[in-house]
């Protein structure tokens, strides 16, 4: 298997260094379980988060074919518009060839712009990949580029050290998860998608009682929930709303917090606050902590459902495994 070193941005992004085109152009994406496609900055944009990021000339690729078709996406955070094109795509030593990714002509909005990733590579299903595009480990998995049709995510947590974090394509690293992994099998092949049975703050069951749907998505941040449980779950924590939707915590407050804990496949995966508790620093300096949670309705007939973020898989190693539909999760160290 292959082991990609990835950059950890401020606990909020992660993501690594990709090539496409012959001789390599390189790239930097972020890896998202929450979606399916490949895209990257082109030439022919001109939308202030292309300029400032590295963009694909296809003019300067002898492998590259024009496929042309358009595409846009929309993600819960920022939007692009482009075209398809199909190049030699190398990621971390793994070559795939013919593999269909988006040249984005359009990048409106600061999402982009404020990120230092330069385009996306998504690791979801194929049911959800626009244009047809087939998805990097589809074609990863097909020209037998992988021993076993796995992927792992390690995350680190610490938003003043980018490095530690990596993704495993064909494999997981015991190395860095304790216990055994549980495995809990995907209910519906679009995102990475499970049944949750319950959420518990302090030992009680207080959310999700009769069981929810949730994904498991490393480009999502936080942790997200139906706005009406969030706020709830905000209340009972002593998080307090605060500027720009974000809720904020005492970082003294943090020892006499609850656990907040997810219950899945009958295993209880416990985050306690310094888990769930993001720090940050301030230009003087200071330290400010604010809830890993956050509310978000994704609307019928997808949603409502909880997305495990980064809060969450910075806590559980997680296993993505497409020759059983089923993700493994275990304690990460
Ligand atoms: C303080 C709150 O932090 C964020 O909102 N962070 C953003 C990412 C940041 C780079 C702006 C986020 O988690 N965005 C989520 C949506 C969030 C409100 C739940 C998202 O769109 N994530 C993308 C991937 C993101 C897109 C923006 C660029 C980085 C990768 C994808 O996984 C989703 O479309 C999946 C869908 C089910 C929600």
């Amino acid at each position: 298997d292959t082991t990609e070193p990835m950059i950890n941005y401020l606990d909020t992004q992660y993501g690594g260094e990709i090539s496409i085109g012959t001789p390599p152009q390189n790239f930097t994406v972020v890896f998202d379980t929450g979606s399916s496609n490949l895209w990257v900055p082109s030439v022919y944009c001109y939308s202030r988060a292309c300029k400032d990021h590295d963009r694909f000339i296809p003019d300067k690729s002898s492998t590259y074919t024009r496929d042309g078709r358009p595409f846009s996406i929309h993600y819960g955070t920022g939007s692009l518009t482009g075209i398809i094109g199909i190049d030699t795509v190398t990621v971390e030593g793994i070559t795939i060839v013919n593999q269909k990714f988006g040249e984005s002509v359009t990048e409106p909005g600061t999402t982009f712009l404020y990120s230092p990733f330069d385009g996306i590579l998504g690791l979801a299903y194929p049911s959800i990949a626009t244009a047809d595009a087939t998805p990097v480990f589809d074609n990863m998995m097909a020209q037998g580029l992988v021993n076993l049709p796995i992927f792992s995510v390690y995350l680190s947590r610490n938003p003043n050290d980018e490095s530690g974090s990596e993704i495993v394509f064909g494999g997981f690293d015991s190395s860095h998860f304790t216990g055994e992994l549980h495995w809990i099998p995907v209910t519906n092949k679009g995102y990475w998608q499970i049944q949750l049975d319950g959420v518990k703050v302090g030992g009680t069951v207080l959310f999700c009682e009769n069981g929810c749907k949730a994904i498991v998505d490393t480009g999502t941040s936080l942790l997200t929930g139906p706005t009406k449980s969030i706020n709830a779950l905000q209340n009972t924590i002593g998080a307090v709303s605060s500027r720009n939707g974000m809720y904020s915590i005492d970082c003294d407050y943090l020892s006499s917090m609850p656990d907040v804990t997810f219950t899945i496949g009958g295993v209880d995966y416990v985050l306690p606050p310094q888990a769930y508790t993001l720090q940050e620093e301030d230009e003087w300096g200071r330290i400010y902590c604010s809830s890993g949670f956050q509310g978000m309705d994704i609307p019928p007939p997808a949603g409502p459902f909880w997305i495990l973020g980064d809060v969450f898989i910075g806590s559980y190693y997680a296993v993505f495994d497409r020759g059983n539909n089923r993700v493994g999760l275990a304690k990460s160290i």
